[in-house]
């Protein structure tokens, strides 16, 4: 599922799953972000697209927004472009930090395999013993220099990220994160879910405010776990992505191009994500 046309838009950039465009109208203010229905695993994108994924994403993100009481990139059109209205998200266009603002309250991926050479996480020394899909102490700030696409990102040290974006920033971006985490894993608790960990980005806007950019909270930037099933000693169980994982982990050896997802993995994965954002923007 490549980039869609857009009409009086201009394609500037693709992610693993979301596509960027600028105006045509040479307008710098603003960017349009476009959720695909494409779903990436073990860092390949796979095919087919799950039908409603982009939505659905779409829809999380900004139930997330509206429910973050800290400045974002949003702007509220009269109207999107019909062709993407719904996935579409249109922002401000700002100065971003090239960081990945990685906060994680448990330990998994990357982290786990940092934590299992050095017991720290970008330096952050933990406890011994612990295990992949274990619960941390407290959340831990863990962030990442931005690599180019198809790159895999850094993880870095807190001292390093001062280097790159100055001791003022670096503290700030730290603090907001760790508070919007705080809020965040909360209310997915309250709804049976575990935010494990997950991937803000910030930019500065023309005023020099930071705010929350990208998508946020969404099961692309993060992992949500199934509560009753952590709980049962069932570990990093991905909400919605499990079912996808399981299915390649048994149909494919990991080398080349992944197979086509059959149909009924689709239809389960679409219906994992639904359910995802019905958990949180439910009754
Ligand atoms: C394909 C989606 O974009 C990305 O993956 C990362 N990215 C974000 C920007 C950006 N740049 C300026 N202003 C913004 N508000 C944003 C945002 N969001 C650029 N790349």
């Amino acid at each position: 599922m490549s980039a869609a046309e857009i009409p009086g838009w201009a394609h500037t950039y693709s992610g693993k799953v979301r596509d960027l465009y600028r105006p045509e109208d040479g307008d710098t203010g603003v960017l349009l972000v476009v959720a695909s229905d494409r779903v990436s695993a073990f860092d390949h994108v796979l095919e087919p697209g799950i039908p409603g994924k982009g939505e659905l994403l779409t829809s999380l993100s900004r139930w997330w927004f509206d429910h973050l009481p800290v400045p974002n990139h949003l702007i509220e059109p009269q109207r999107l472009p019909v062709e993407v209205e719904r996935r579409a998200m249109l922002v401000r266009s700002l100065d971003m930090f090239p960081i990945e603002c990685v906060v994680r309250g448990y330990l998994s991926g990357s982290g786990w395999a940092e934590y299992q050479q050095s017991q720290s996480v970008c330096g952050i020394g933990l406890p011994a013993g612990l295990t992949s899909g274990d619960r941390l102490p407290v959340p831990i700030f863990t962030p990442a220099f931005k690599a180019p696409m198809g790159e895999h990102d850094e993880n870095i040290t807190f001292a390093r990220m001062i280097e790159i974006v100055g001791a003022d920033a670096a503290s700030e971006l730290r603090t907001l994160s760790l508070d919007i985490f705080q809020r965040a894993s909360t209310i997915a608790e309250s709804k049976g879910v575990i935010l494990a960990d997950t991937k803000f980005e910030f930019g500065r806007d023309t005023d020099g405010v930071i705010r929350l950019a990208d998508e946020v909270l969404t099961s692309d930037s993060s992992r949500y776990w199934d509560q009753e099933a952590w709980v049962a000693g069932v570990r990093g169980q991905s909400f919605d992505k499990q079912i996808v994982r399981d299915w390649l982990s048994a149909h494919w050896d990991g080398t080349g191009t992944p197979p086509p997802l059959p149909d009924e993995i689709v239809e389960r994965t679409s219906a994992r994500y639904a359910e995802l954002l019905d958990r949180f923007t439910g009754a």
